[in-house]
């Protein structure tokens, strides 16, 4: 199977969506666990490829490690690894070595790591040495690359000599995923402290506390839903959704405030939240800054329910799975809508597009990338969409299209066969 067709729902929407669980929290706690010589009881773990690579990497004793596409398994690995002394190839898919890792590997390097660079400078494959402590335990780093380096030194902190303090340069970006990163530690025992307007966070050398942790639902896949249930046509649609806190440490709960305006109230119960339809604004600004995986769900959204929607902070989009900014202004087009850029400070505004003319049912192409077949599959609650290679949604949430079905109905297509049919 390589394609499937989406169409729209023949019943009231109503439906209870079991969601899968935090893989960023997930594999944060993995890495905590490991530090702690793995004695906690992690519960509600992941079943996303990311965590599930990260659970087989961690114990692997192969001297290679492939973290296939998935970013803080890079990321936070080569931070585990090297402080731990271990000597391991790290490489990933074609695209994970396209995504740099320089700013780490540097940070590493000062640290006492010794990294060399396997094929091109910056960037994966890299060779992991061993670790002698250099006694530094100041760095500065840039915040406006990826926040997973600096998520992923704080967790190896508590393990150097002296410590650690970061002092953070430039803007910075994804900042809710290094507090997700500090709440974590803090909660496993390790002293960390940030002061924001001094652009610091220091670390104490303190062993980490193993102790039970229970992971939460995942905000990012519940954006989904929201999407759903905003461009659901009938006023009568609930979805409730499990395993969600209104109090959580994934930043991406602001898709409750941002779905607030486009047309879907949220109510927390002891279970998780419930969705239903409100009325929507006509235009929204919004800066993804705090919550980039939610800029690719609010822009389709968006675009289908003619929301004139301008989008700041998204820069960081054209480093992940896919150039995710590019494929957006290449998918929009096909359903009549686009991503323009707006001069100055990298705005971005969805149009509708000027001249439509009458559109096909869109085949959408997701460019190995989880959230582009995801962010398009609620587009079926107003018209049929085919997504191309649905497998992608693994990454992050393997059971997305069961899920779906409980709302649109979603049929295989097999196109190899229907090529030799
Ligand atoms: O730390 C994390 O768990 C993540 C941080 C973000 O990446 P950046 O910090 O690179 O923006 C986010 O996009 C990614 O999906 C998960
Ligand atoms: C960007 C993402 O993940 P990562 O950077 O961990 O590959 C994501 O899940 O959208």
């Amino acid at each position: 199977m390589n394609a499937v067709r989406l169409l729209s729902p023949t019943t009231p929407v109503h439906a209870t969506i079991p969601l899968a669980s935090s893989k960023s929290e997930s594999n944060r706690a993995l890495i905590l666990d490991a530090l702690t010589g793995f004695q906690c009881d992690l519960q509600n773990l992941s079943t996303a490829r990311d965590t599930q690579t990260m659970i087989r990497l961690l114990k692997s004793p192969e001297s290679t490690a492939d973290v296939l596409d998935a970013g803080t398994t890079m990321r936070f690995l080569t931070a585990y690894f090297a402080v731990s002394g271990q000597q391991k190839t790290m490489t990933g898919t074609p695209r994970m070595c396209e995504r740099p890792i320089g700013i780490l590997v540097d940070a590493l390097r000062t640290l006492g790591a010794d990294i060399t660079y396997l094929k091109n400078d910056g960037y994966p494959p890299l060779q992991l040495n061993g670790f002698e402590a250099s006694g530094q335990n100041q760095l500065s780093i840039r915040g406006d690359v990826s926040s997973q380096y600096i998520s992923a030194l704080l967790m190896i902190a508590p393990h150097l000599p002296q410590g650690l303090t970061l002092t953070l340069t430039g803007p910075i970006g994804s900042r809710p995923y290094i507090e997700m990163t500090m709440a974590q530690m803090t909660y496993f025992g390790a002293d960390v402290q940030a002061d924001w307007e001094q652009r610091t966070i220091t670390v104490v050398a303190k062993p980490y506390t193993p102790k039970p942790y229970q992971i939460e639902s995942d905000w990012s896949g519940a954006s989904y839903w929201y999407s759903v249930v905003a461009l659901s046509g009938d006023e009568q649609t609930e979805i409730e959704l499990l395993g969600l806190k209104p109090q959580s440490l994934q930043g991406d709960s602001a898709i409750v405030t941002i779905m607030r305006s486009m047309g879907v109230d949220s109510v927390f119960t002891d279970r998780g939240v419930t969705l239903t339809k409100r009325p929507a604004e006509r235009s929204l600004t919004w800066d993804f800054t705090d919550c980039p995986d939610l800029a690719q769900t609010v822009a389709v959204c968006a675009a289908v329910n003619g929301v004139a929607l301008t989008l700041t902070g998204i820069e960081s989009l054209k480093i992940k799975e896919t150039d995710r900014v590019l494929a957006l202004q290449t998918e929009l087009r096909k359903i009549g809508a686009e991503l323009v850029e707006v001069e100055p400070n990298h705005r971005y505004e969805v149009r509708p597009l000027a001249n439509p003319g009458s559109l096909p049912v869109p085949v959408i192409a997701t460019y190995d990338d989880h959230r582009m077949a995801m962010a398009f599959a609620p587009v079926a609650m107003q018209r049929e969409i085919v997504i191309e290679e649905p497998g992608v949604v693994a990454k992050s949430y393997p059971s997305f299209w069961d899920d779906m079905a409980r709302v649109v109905p979603v049929e295989p297509i097999d196109e190899a066969a229907s090529h030799r049919a």
